[in-house]
């Protein structure tokens, strides 16, 4: 745990590159413990922000403070794993190697636990990094990552190159780590069906702003599909609209907090995570808000 119980707190976090913005007024707290999923499209910033977090990158504007303390400084960086995104290995390096090499680096290296985890596995200690299947050579990198025991593993986009059986099983074993306690884990993840089952918290960045965070359970508590007839007359009970989709005959409305509509003919439905993730990121991405003149008026 933390001295602030929280594993992540930004306030108005930016980072500016030559370009431009690439993450803009960013104001998150994020509590110790289990899983937060960090979801966007590409070049949404989610890269930027782990580095931010794990301390590669200086903020431009505004403060990032990771279990307790400013990122980057001494007292966060032994406390942080950070698994890039590809798992880069030394290919040429055999896993032994490489254990006698994190081992080396980090004082807190447990390298019994990651021999364990790879015998479990059934993943050789002798075998060259470079001749390891894309999803061994993923676990090895989690493992070595898991053996330094951070209090935070910032993984960026761990999943994206795996086939789904792969997937399943380095999200399985990095669900266990959390089970076995101690651990908070921050990913990265284009693969929203796959988050609802392994994560906690939710950051959405769109287009390098934060559009949506919360726990996962109260954020699809508090969010509902409306559908009705397309002709609606009495929307003012419907809450916060974040999205209005019309059929030839239907109105389906995603609300946040929104009473059904007292017309007659409606209909409230639960949302799914990546529906109600997709909803936002339309949001955000549309010239405004995604509620029709038609609906709002
Ligand atoms: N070193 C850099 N110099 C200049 N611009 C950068 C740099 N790194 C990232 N950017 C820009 O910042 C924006 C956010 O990039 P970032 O890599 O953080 O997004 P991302 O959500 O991780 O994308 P992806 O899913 O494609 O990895 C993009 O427009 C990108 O082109």
């Amino acid at each position: 745990m933390t001295a602030t119980g929280f594993a992540l707190r930004t306030d108005g976090a930016g980072k500016r590159y030559r370009k431009g913005w690439a993450l803009r007024d960013c104001t998150l707290s994020l509590p110790a413990g289990g899983v937060i999923a960090l979801v966007g499209p590409n070049g949404a910033g989610k890269t930027t922000l782990l580095r931010l977090v794990v301390g590669l990158l200086a903020p431009s504007t505004g403060t990032v403070e990771v279990l307790g303390h400013a990122a980057g400084t001494p007292h966060t960086l032994s406390r942080v794993g950070f698994l890039a995104q590809d798992h880069p290995l030394y290919k040429r390096f055999t896993v032994a190697e490489m254990l006698r090499f994190g081992r080396a680096c980090n004082p807190r290296f447990d390298r019994e636990l990651a021999e364990r985890r790879l015998a479990t596995l059934g993943i050789p200690l002798d075998r060259r990094a470079g001749t390891l299947s894309g999803g061994q050579q993923a676990q090895v990198a989690l493992a070595l990552a898991l053996a330094k025991r951070p209090d935070l593993l910032v993984l960026d986009e761990p999943v994206a190159s795996l086939d789904p059986l792969a997937r399943r099983e380095f999200l399985q074993v990095l669900m266990g780590a959390v089970a076995e306690g101690g651990v908070t884990v921050l990913f990265s993840s284009h693969v929203v069906h796959e988050l609802e089952r392994v994560c906690d918290h939710l950051v959405v960045l769109n287009d390098g702003r934060v559009t949506l965070t919360g726990d996962i359970d109260t954020l699809l508590a508090e969010h509902r599909l409306l559908v009705g007839p397309r002709t609606a007359t009495d929307l003012d009970r419907a809450g916060t609209v974040v999205e209005a989709v019309h059929s030839d005959r239907h109105t389906t409305l995603l609300v946040r907090d929104g009473a059904l509509p007292a017309a007659p003919g409606w209909q409230a439905q639960p949302v799914a995570l990546e529906d109600l993730v997709l909803a936002y990121l339309r949001r955000s991405s549309g010239p405004g808000a995604a509620v029709t003149p038609e609906v709002a008026a």
